[in-house]
């Protein structure tokens, strides 16, 4: 049978404004990537950071240079726990916050330390006795760290309050972002979602398979579907059909890693599609390890062999347990035409995550896979902490 034509990006059905503005966060984010510097604005604030990971000698002296006071390392609260715990009867600076400013002594600001103050898999390179401070985080502090985070980087920023130009000095050559932008970034770049591309995809599962590509606006990576049939027929005719949300993960789906339950719940999902007289949409969403990036997950697996579990190691490294954006399946199943749907889940939050973009639920299916021998931990955890509707494992 023909694919239906492709249709065309469209993002210029979004204002030019809001095309821009996700434009300058996503060359932001890429700025960090590379160790260089960027420019956080709001109104008369504006904040001169790198990411600790990547910043390297150069960024840091221009950091300084450009610097009204001396620059901070701004750390998730999780993270700045481990690095400076805060001695008992003192008050808590910062401990309701998105970010913890830590003051360095100078001889502690180079690009080593820093990274591994932000990174917790490094712990050892810290020096004898280094001492850091806890100090009042500077504004923007937290779009900062988000800005990190949109990078995949881990969320620690050495940063200062810009200091005013000065009469005669040349203009800092640094990409400028606005801080509401950053916060602004996720949803954006979901809403912004537009099918660039489609084709017949014969799965040794099933000959009748077809994956769709959608962009968002900012130009970055794709998420796809995966369509078994046609289940925009069957929602055309009033039925739900099976969706399955499938974030993206290297190691299991590609390489069949032991560590999660992935690869059978991939290639389980698109068999089960098949089966299904309405057949069913699965959706490869560009979301590796719940949000973190695989770098990210690789540094959780280092901490998970130290005796962390899946849901503290994401936090140890100063992200949240899980940091998908539902918005993303939302408007990828908006566009399919398909707005009430079966899901095949165990994780009750994809359920009210879908439900609170608008979609409907009509049921829910599970879909589960026997523990392997070595990831009967990684499932127990997520029965106990998450909350997962596992039949399969007792609790512990
Ligand atoms: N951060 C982190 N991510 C992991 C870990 N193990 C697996 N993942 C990621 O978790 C995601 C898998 O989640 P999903 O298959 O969507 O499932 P789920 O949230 O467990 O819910 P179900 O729909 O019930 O399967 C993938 O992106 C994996 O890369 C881990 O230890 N740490
Ligand atoms: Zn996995």
């Amino acid at each position: 049978m023909m694919a239906s034509e492709p249709q065309a990006s469209t993002p210029a059905m979004l204002p030019d404004p809001a095309v821009s503005a996700l434009r300058a966060v996503h060359r932001a984010a890429a700025e960090l990537r590379r160790g260089t510097p960027v420019l956080l604005r709001s109104g008369e604030h504006s904040l001169v950071m790198a990411a600790a990971e990547t910043v390297g000698a150069r960024g840091l002296a221009e950091i300084t240079g450009l610097a009204k006071s001396p620059p901070v390392l701004l750390l998730a609260p999780t993270r700045a726990a481990a690095v400076a715990p805060v001695p008992a009867l003192r008050p808590v600076l910062g401990a309701e916050e998105a970010a913890v400013a830590l003051r360095l002594p100078q001889a502690l600001l180079d690009p080593a330390t820093l990274r591994s103050l932000a990174d917790p898999t490094l712990d050892r390179l810290l020096p004898e006795g280094a001492r850091t401070e806890r100090v009042p985080a500077p504004p923007l502090a937290a779009a900062a760290l988000a800005l990190a985070k949109l990078g995949r980087l881990l969320p620690a920023v050495i940063a200062a309050p810009q200091a005013p130009p000065r009469d005669g000095l040349p203009r800092p050559d640094l990409l400028a972002v606005e801080a509401a932008d950053v916060l602004a970034y996720p949803a954006s770049a979901a809403t912004s979602l537009r099918r660039v591309a489609e084709a017949a995809v014969p799965l040794e599962a099933t000959a009748d398979a077809r994956i769709i590509a959608f962009r968002a606006a900012d130009g970055g990576i794709e998420h796809l579907a995966i369509l078994i049939g046609q289940p925009e027929v069957v929602a055309a005719e009033g039925r739900a059909p099976l969706v399955r949300l499938h974030s993206e993960c290297f190691t299991g789906d590609l390489l069949g890693s032991l560590r999660c339950d992935c690869g059978p719940q991939l290639r389980g999902a698109i068999a089960r599609m098949a089966t299904d007289p309405d057949g069913g949409v699965l959706l490869y969403l560009a979301q590796e390890g719940r949000g973190i990036g695989l770098v990210n997950k690789l540094r959780a697996y280092t901490l998970q062999d130290a005796g962390l579990d899946t849901l503290d190691a994401n936090r140890a490294l100063g992200w949240g347990a899980d940091e998908r954006n539902f918005l993303v399946a939302a408007t990828m199943l908006d566009q399919l035409g398909i707005h009430r749907i079966r899901l095949l889940t165990n994780n009750p939050d994809k359920l009210a995550g879908l439900a609170a973009c608008g979609v409907t639920i009509a049921g829910r299916e599970a879909h589960e896979f026997a523990p392997n021998g070595v990831n009967d931990g990684y499932l127990a955890t997520k029965a106990a902490r998450f909350g997962h509707l596992l039949a399969l494992q007792d609790e512990p």
